[in-house]
């Protein structure tokens, strides 16, 4: 028999397995190989046995409420996500308003752009961003506006990859990038010109302590701003379908309890800010910024085969396809979420710290 189609037959399977699984990856700014997944800071071993301790924290919600656990659950979050999200979606952990005729890396740039410009500040000034992720909205925006970004994260795994991904950018001495708690930060009084959070204070089981702390660190006149995770004036509580919808997505994202938008600028002004603006910025002109989630069905399948055979050969840790399942669940309630109105992951608001006031 000759030898030559079977050799070439093999040869042609092994290069489509490799491309398939190694190469192939829906994000478009990689952070990451599929064959790169960890856990995080997780050691191997321990990333199953985490992600059962995970759902844990749900079978007591009261209890993930009032809890001081929460920073050290979204962080065991973080080390079971961050490699998974790099993978794909980029490193900007977040959804943007869809823009005809722009990619959707090009939409995200826009949507942490308009974070800076909101703010006014001016290059060379020094702002914060309270929940981080692996940087990709502070690498746009200083590059954006010649500012110093400080980056504070609860996840150390976050730290190093920020980093990491600063100093091939070319921009670390433009930005920092501090492990920390956003309730209770290890900057000075009135140290910012500046401050904005994406997608992130959803995380505080208490609003009011993410931005009391983000007011004392900013100067007297300097502006704050927040995309907020919260339901809209659609959803109805006493909807079953709502209520499952709006619970998946707290499960699947690490939320001690989604707030409804009308609560956001009653917080903000009972630590002192003056509120400037407040929109849904996923409201119509807007484009859906739930269709990149829907666009990527077949991506999906592919991604859990790739998950699938990397575990089974010992590459990624056991546990990646069950985190990778949960994602996917998100992915679709975060869409019913989007597609019914009831929820939206942009609820801007802008907000000032008062100039002091002179003592007569
Ligand atoms: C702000 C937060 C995170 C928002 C988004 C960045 C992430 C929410 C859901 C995530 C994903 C869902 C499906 C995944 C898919 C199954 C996988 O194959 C590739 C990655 C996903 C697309 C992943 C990417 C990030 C999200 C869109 C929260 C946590 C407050
Ligand atoms: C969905 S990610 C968004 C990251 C980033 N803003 C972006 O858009 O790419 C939420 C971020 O908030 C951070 N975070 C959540 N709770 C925190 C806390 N208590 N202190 C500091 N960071 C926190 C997480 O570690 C994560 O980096």
């Amino acid at each position: 028999m000759d030898p030559l189609p079977i050799i070439f037959t093999v040869v042609l399977l092994a290069g489509g397995l490799y491309w398939f699984v190694f190469l192939l990856g829906s994000a478009e700014q990689k952070g990451k190989h599929a064959v790169h997944l960890t856990g995080g800071s997780i050691h191997h071993s321990n990333v199953k046995e985490t992600y059962n301790q995970y759902w844990f924290f749900f079978r007591r919600p009261k209890h993930i409420e009032e809890s001081e656990n929460v920073p050290a659950f979204v962080d065991t979050f973080y080390n079971l996500v961050t490699d998974i999200y790099e993978w794909g979606w980029g490193q900007s952990f977040h959804f943007s308003p869809a823009i005809k005729g722009k990619s959707n890396l090009e939409s995200t740039k826009i949507h942490e752009q308009m974070a800076v410009d909101l703010i006014g500040v001016k290059a060379g000034q020094k702002i914060l961003d309270a929940g981080c992720g692996v940087g990709g909205p502070m690498r746009a925006i200083v590059s954006h506006s010649g500012c110093n970004v400080t980056g504070i994260t609860i996840n150390e795994y976050q730290v190093n990859r920020a980093k990491a991904h600063n100093k091939k950018a070319g921009l670390s001495h433009l930005c920092d990038v501090v492990c920390g708690n956003f309730l209770n930060m290890p900057f000075e009084d009135e140290t910012f010109n500046g401050a904005y959070s994406i997608e992130a204070t959803c995380h505080a089981p208490k609003l009011e302590d993410v931005y009391s702390e983000i007011f004392r660190v900013l100067k007297p006149g300097a502006m704050y701003v927040s995309y907020e995770w919260v339901t809209t004036e659609l959803f109805n509580g006493e909807d079953p379908e709502h209520v499952e919808v709006i619970q998946g997505i707290e499960r699947g994202d690490a939320l001690p309890g989604l707030r409804n938008y009308s609560d956001i600028a009653d917080v903000a002004k009972k630590v002192g800010f003056e509120v400037v603006k407040e929109k849904d910025l996923a409201k119509p002109p807007a484009g859906p910024w739930w269709s990149r989630l829907k666009m990527g069905r077949i991506a999906y399948w592919r991604n859990h085969v790739v998950v699938t055979v990397l575990e089974a050969i010992g590459v990624a840790p056991k546990g990646t396809v069950d985190v990778h399942e949960m994602l996917f669940k998100t992915a679709d309630y975060l869409t019913r979420g989007g597609e019914s109105g009831i929820f939206t992951p942009m609820h801007m608001i802008l907000c000032r710290k008062p100039e002091k006031v002179q003592e007569s």
